[in-house]
């Protein structure tokens, strides 16, 4: 078996693993970027065409993310010479009253994100084909759109490689052994690093149990629904109909949200944020659908322009930690070991800061955000690990 030195290992290339490599690369780190799949793939969580980008968000932490988020996106973009940034807006919608609709509205007075609230009778004139419940308000975000995630995905590995980085695809990592230098195997080599990044997604685990180490994450499979318009074109991109998320007053893994119909023409994308356990080895054999009623049930009461039945379902994974919150830290007892892991169903926005922050720790670097509400310490208090 061949052994090969490089300044940084990085295990995974969804969107955090190949943002990490690329930043690692901008560093001139001699990078090599595994994945167990042939790229392209679809059996992870970064696959598909279109993500939401946003800057509402609860959290004031998130929102200082994405400021510089969209900066890098757009030098993405300039870099490889491809479009996959639509602007569109998002609406917001919930209960006026309620506590999460009232915590977004409060981060986006506070963090000045360009925004218009929507009483009732102003958001029946402005979104004539979908109907919001009695009490229910809209908070628009004139700041979001929609990234087109394989095209992303694609321009980011393109422009590590044109960086001088090194992608194995088709190599699933079978063996890490921690030191100062640290050795990751596969079955066709030995790669020896200073550094090691962990970014499996839905593996994050199975990678975590070879250096002693497992988080509280749940995999869940995700039914990605297109529902047909009645009328082509009621809720489309080029009639400026905007992505929305409607809030549960139960809780965000009971939100439902839309993309505005656009890459498949004729079809808007409605999901629901949550689904059922699966095992990412076995996800198809996972065959609940019990969302796609619930959905049904909400399109007839608020989007009377859709059929209710999908047109097409697809398939992806979310890898949620107990606040919903991400992990971006070291292994407590090798520091040259990092872990982004619990994208939690949104990380897909902030894949350029990720893979900054990631970076930033693999060569020691003092990280650009703060880091505490990304500690996997805070389990610990909650016994949750
Ligand atoms: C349906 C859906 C809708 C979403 N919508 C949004 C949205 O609107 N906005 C948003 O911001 N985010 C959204 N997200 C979330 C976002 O897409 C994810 O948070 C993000 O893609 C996670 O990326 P990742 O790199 O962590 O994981 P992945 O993309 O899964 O990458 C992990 C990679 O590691 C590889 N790997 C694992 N084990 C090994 C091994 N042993 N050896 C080598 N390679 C290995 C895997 O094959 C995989 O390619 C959505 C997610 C889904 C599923
Ligand atoms: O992250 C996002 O913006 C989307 C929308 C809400 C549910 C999950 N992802």
């Amino acid at each position: 078996m061949a052994s090969q030195d490089f300044d940084c290992i990085v295990i995974g290339s969804g969107i955090q693993g190949s943002f990490t490599a690329y930043h690692l690369a901008k560093k001139k780190k001699k990078t090599l970027l595994l994945e167990q799949f042939v790229l392209p793939h679809s059996r992870g969580s970064s696959h598909g065409q279109t993500r939401i980008i946003r800057k509402a968000y609860e959290e004031d932490f998130y929102v200082h993310m994405m400021e510089e988020a969209y900066h890098l996106w757009s030098q993405l973009e300039s870099e490889a010479g491809v479009q996959f940034h639509r602007h569109a807006g998002v609406l917001v919608l919930g209960q006026e009253k309620g506590k999460a609709f009232q915590a977004f509205k409060k981060t986006a007075e506070q963090n000045h994100i360009p925004n218009v609230v929507l009483g009732p009778q102003e958001f029946s004139q402005q979104i004539p084909n979908m109907k919001l419940a009695s009490g229910e308000g809209a908070l628009l975000d004139t700041t979001a759109g929609i990234l087109y995630a394989d095209r992303a995905l694609k321009a980011v590995q393109g422009v590590f490689q044109s960086l001088g980085g090194e992608i194995k695809d088709g190599e699933k990592v079978a063996g890490i052994t921690p030191g100062s230098v640290v050795t990751v195997t596969t079955a066709s080599g030995a790669y020896r690093a200073k550094s090691l990044v962990i970014t499996a997604g839905a593996w994050a685990n199975s990678l975590l149990s070879l250096v002693g180490l497992q988080l509280p994450l749940q995999v869940l499979k995700i039914n990605v629904c297109y529902w047909k318009e009645k009328i082509p074109g009621t809720y489309s991109l080029a009639n400026r109909f905007p992505c929305f998320i409607h809030l549960d007053s139960e809780g965000a893994e009971n939100d439902i949200y839309g993309i505005p119909s656009n890459e498949y023409p004729g079809l808007m994308k409605v999901c629901y944020h949550s689904g059922s356990q699966t095992d990412p080895d076995e996800r198809d054999r996972q065959t609940d659908r019990s969302d796609i009623a619930i959905l049904s049930n909400y399109i007839a009461r608020h989007l009377p322009g859709l059929e209710t039945v999908p047109a097409v379902v697809e398939s992806c994974m979310y890898t949620v930690t107990p606040d919903n919150n991400f992990i971006l830290d070291r292994h407590p007892d090798h520091s040259n070991i990092v872990i982004g892991a619990g994208f939690s169903g949104h990380g897909f926005k902030f894949g350029p800061i990720v893979g900054k922050v990631l970076s930033e720790l693999s060569v020691g670097q003092e990280p650009s955000y703060d880091l505490s509400p990304f500690r996997m310490q805070r389990f610990h208090h909650k016994s949750d690990l």
